[in-house]
């Protein structure tokens, strides 16, 4: 479980999160919002890649101040931009992943197997992550970020650059490690949550202005209709209107 209480980032002087606060369980959550908003900030905070400057971050309530180096790497976290090894293969890739996620030596490659059968990179675990195509990287980071099936992940822009069979691929896997893990996905794909997200959450100008199900987003944008956007994508427009009076 993931729980944030007031949380406040700033880098420098610039006010990037404003006082979010979330309860998350098991499932998947998409977390939307333009350039800017504040999603990147709010993951990276909470897998401790920045200080904690004002607010509680508690993960399976524990507070993530209190989390020592090898309850952390427990936690799975997919940056935007990630760095892969080039010059060795897809399977050693995951060989360092597994270990750097502290799984045992034996169980490793079993969790190895099933993660390249998941992620269809099974035909490619001895190719060199350097010769994978665009798609075919975003699976292997997906994979790198997953392969110890945590009970806490945090993917970064996911699904970018695959096509819809490859999403509908990383769908599944969202979905089923969804029943015991908390999964937080940013996207600006809309239609990527319709058939994945339990919960919506719309982030603008660092605050979250949205927190409810795919249907209270169609439900709001029903009420705020758009020429030329789906209903999904009104309720998505008016959700990034609603930025409360408080900084
Ligand atoms: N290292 C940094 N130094 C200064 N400002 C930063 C830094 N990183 C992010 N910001 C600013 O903080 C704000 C939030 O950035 P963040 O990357 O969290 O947004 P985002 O919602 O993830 O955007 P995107 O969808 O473009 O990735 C932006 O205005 C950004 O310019």
């Amino acid at each position: 479980m993931i729980e944030i209480r007031n949380l406040h980032f700033s880098y420098r002087n610039f006010h990037a999160l404003k006082g979010v606060s979330l309860r998350a369980e098991p499932g998947v959550y998409g977390l939307l919002g333009p350039n800017g908003a504040g999603k990147s900030t709010l993951m990276k905070s909470v897998v401790g890649m920045l200080p904690l400057q004002k607010g509680e971050i508690l993960i399976n309530g524990k507070s993530l101040t209190r989390m020592d180096r090898s309850e952390k790497r427990r936690l799975g976290y997919l940056p935007q931009h990630f760095d892969l090894m080039d010059f060795v293969t897809v399977e050693r890739n995951l060989i360092y992943a597994a270990w750097a996620h502290g799984i045992d030596r034996n169980e490793a490659g079993r969790a190895i197997s099933e993660i390249l059968e998941i992620t269809h990179l099974g035909g490619k675990a001895n190719v060199l992550a350097r010769s994978l195509s665009g798609g075919m990287r975003q699976r292997l980071g997906i994979a790198c970020a997953l392969v110890h099936r945590p009970r806490v992940a945090l993917l970064d822009e996911p699904t970018v650059g695959l096509d819809p069979l490859q999403r509908a691929g990383i769908r599944n896997l969202l979905l089923e490690l969804s029943r015991e893990s908390v999964i937080l996905i940013s996207t600006h794909l809309v239609e990527d949550l319709a058939a994945v997200a339990s919960r919506v959450l719309v982030m603008n100008s660092g605050l979250i202005t949205f927190d409810g199900t795919v249907d209270d987003l169609n439900a709001l944008g029903e009420r705020n209709p758009s020429p030329g956007l789906n209903i999904l994508e009104c309720g998505y427009q008016a959700a990034l209107a609603r930025i409360p009076n408080r900084q």
